[in-house]
């Protein structure tokens, strides 16, 4: 049977901040704490009031109508902005004046709406800029290619194959990334995020674009990821059957403040929620 097929959900217990965490990360700290986090802009608050608890391999939704501030979360947990208000730990440390840099060092690492890869380059050399935190080159070796840079090239070129091989790319690895199909573009966005060995990869509408064949791809990768590098997985997706099937908490926003937080058949059952989509679809119509 695929593990798609799987039906049951995962058992979740309450902890701290209203939140809930898988039971098999209640007694391990959570990767993610976030506490009366918010962002105004200008007179706009973008986001409000958010507090929410991850658990350490945890697979979380982060769901809403458009412009409800998903991204903008993901946009303050990277601190592509400062938050106005409120505090974000992870893995226990305040990331409060963290920079984008400082924090995917922390243990954050993310990919993007859109694709962001380096089109030119081998997939190989996107995988490896994403090792960049973790292999350092010393200045003059890599100038004067030095002993010292083979080796750390060789290591990089390894660890590069070794992600690569698990997410099954490794004949791909010198194919112009540009050039590969959108749905390995997109896995490869993924394979370079994991390459600065997060502790919490946050994946934004990772299946915009996808045929659903593409898609069940792409959910198989994600409890792949979940179980190899035990590591928690937040994502942000309009793809229901994507967040129903794999997201074990579930947080919903509108308007910039959570409105339900629960398993997928409570999100599914919660009244708040359904009017905030039916609401949205109304307004569209
Ligand atoms: N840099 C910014 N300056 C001003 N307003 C912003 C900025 N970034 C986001 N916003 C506003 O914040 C609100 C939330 O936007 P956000 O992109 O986070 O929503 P979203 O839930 O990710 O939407 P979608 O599902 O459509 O991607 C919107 O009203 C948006 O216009």
């Amino acid at each position: 049977m695929s593990r798609l097929e799987r039906k049951s959900e995962t058992k979740m217990v309450p902890v701290p901040s209203h939140s809930i965490v898988p039971e098999r990360d209640v007694n391990k700290a959570p990767i993610l704490e976030c506490s009366h986090l918010g962002i105004d802009f200008g007179g706009l608050t973008a986001v409000n009031d958010f507090n929410l608890t991850v658990g350490r391999t945890e697979i979380a939704g982060l769901i809403g109508p458009n412009g409800a501030g998903k991204t903008t979360v993901f946009n303050l947990l990277t601190k592509v902005y400062q938050p106005t208000r409120g505090t974000i730990l992870v893995d226990g440390k305040d990331t409060h004046g963290m920079n984008t840099v400082q924090v995917n060092r922390a243990g954050i690492a993310r990919t993007f709406q859109n694709i962001r890869l380096f089109d030119k380059l081998s997939v190989e050399d996107n995988v490896k800029i994403g090792l960049h935190n973790q292999i350092k080159y010393p200045m003059w070796s890599g100038i004067f290619r030095l002993p010292g840079y083979w080796k750390k090239e060789k290591l990089a070129h390894e660890s590069a194959m070794e992600l690569l091989h698990i997410f099954g790319m490794e004949d791909l690895a010198n194919h112009r990334a540009g050039s590969l199909p959108y749905g390995a573009q997109r896995r490869l966005e993924i394979v370079r995020a994991l390459a600065s060995n997060p502790s919490l990869l946050l994946l934004d509408e990772p299946a915009a674009g996808m045929n659903p064949s593409e898609t069940a791809d792409l959910m198989e990768n994600i409890l792949k990821i979940r179980d190899t590098f035990h590591i928690a997985i937040m994502l942000i997706e309009h793809d229901m059957s994507l967040v129903m099937g794999i997201c074990e908490g579930i947080c919903v926003l509108n308007f910039g403040e959570i409105i339900a937080k629960g398993t997928p058949s409570e999100i599914q059952n919660n009244p708040k929620v359904i009017e905030a989509y039916l609401g949205s679809q109304k307004k569209e119509g």
